[in-house]
């Protein structure tokens, strides 16, 4: 068993990344492992260069090879928001019920067909003294009329994956895995997570 840093203070993404990196013999460790209090800003526009800060800024404190993934919800009828902002939509304290309550009231009215949306993952590999690379995956969906289901976190309750009639938070773990925007991104860096193990 390997062990690899993934640099997110997310128990959610961690959860999946423990799922999804198993079946490479990767086991996980996260920022929330740490003792020391690490708060790196995310400062990029895109999900990619938000990915790379966060992982280069644990090689710099730790010399040891890290993933980082930043991700969101882009929504077709607010321009691609909350996008990069998706943690922060409805305040810093990052509240997921918060932040689904906003999207939902900045979206009532619309039709079904104006709630198109997707899931996007970057996830960025970066080692000491090799350049860093990034991936990103897509999950399309659409933005539910309210939240349904308990699985999951952040924006699952209120989001569709096309093909289904249920939230991502109705989908179980498994299958969640099987088509999410992480998913997408993870299998991009599958050569590398082989090259690991
Ligand atoms: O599969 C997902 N299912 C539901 N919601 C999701 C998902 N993936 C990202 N999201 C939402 C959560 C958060 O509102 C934002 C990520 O923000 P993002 O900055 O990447 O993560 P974060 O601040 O929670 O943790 P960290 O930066 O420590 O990795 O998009
Ligand atoms: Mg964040």
């Amino acid at each position: 068993m390997k062990e690899l840093i993934v640099a997110t203070k997310n128990q959610g993404k961690v959860s999946e990344f423990r799922q999804m990196f198993s079946k490479y013999n990767i086991s996980v460790k996260s920022l929330l492992d740490i003792d020391r209090i690490i708060d790196i800003e995310e400062t990029g526009t895109t999900f990619e260069a938000n990915a790379i800060i966060k992982a280069e800024a644990m090689v710099e404190l730790l010399g040891l090879p890290v993933v980082a993934d930043d991700s969101g919800l882009e929504v077709d009828a607010l321009d691609g928001e909350p996008g990069v902002y998706s943690a922060r939509y409805a305040g810093m304290e990052k509240d997921d019920q918060k932040n689904t309550a906003k999207l939902l009231r900045e979206l009532e009215g619309k039709t079904d067909k104006e709630r198109t949306a997707r899931f996007v993952c970057a996830v960025a590999v970066a080692r000491p003294g090799v350049e860093t690379f990034v991936k990103r995956g897509t999950c399309e969906g659409k933005i539910a009329t309210e939240p349904q289901g308990t699985n999951g976190f952040g924006y699952d309750p209120v989001f569709i994956p096309r093909g289904s009639t249920r939230t991502l938070a109705e989908h179980s773990s498994d299958e969640k895995n099987a088509i999410s925007h992480r998913h997408h991104a993870i299998e991009q860096i599958e050569d590398w997570l082989k090259t690991l193990s």
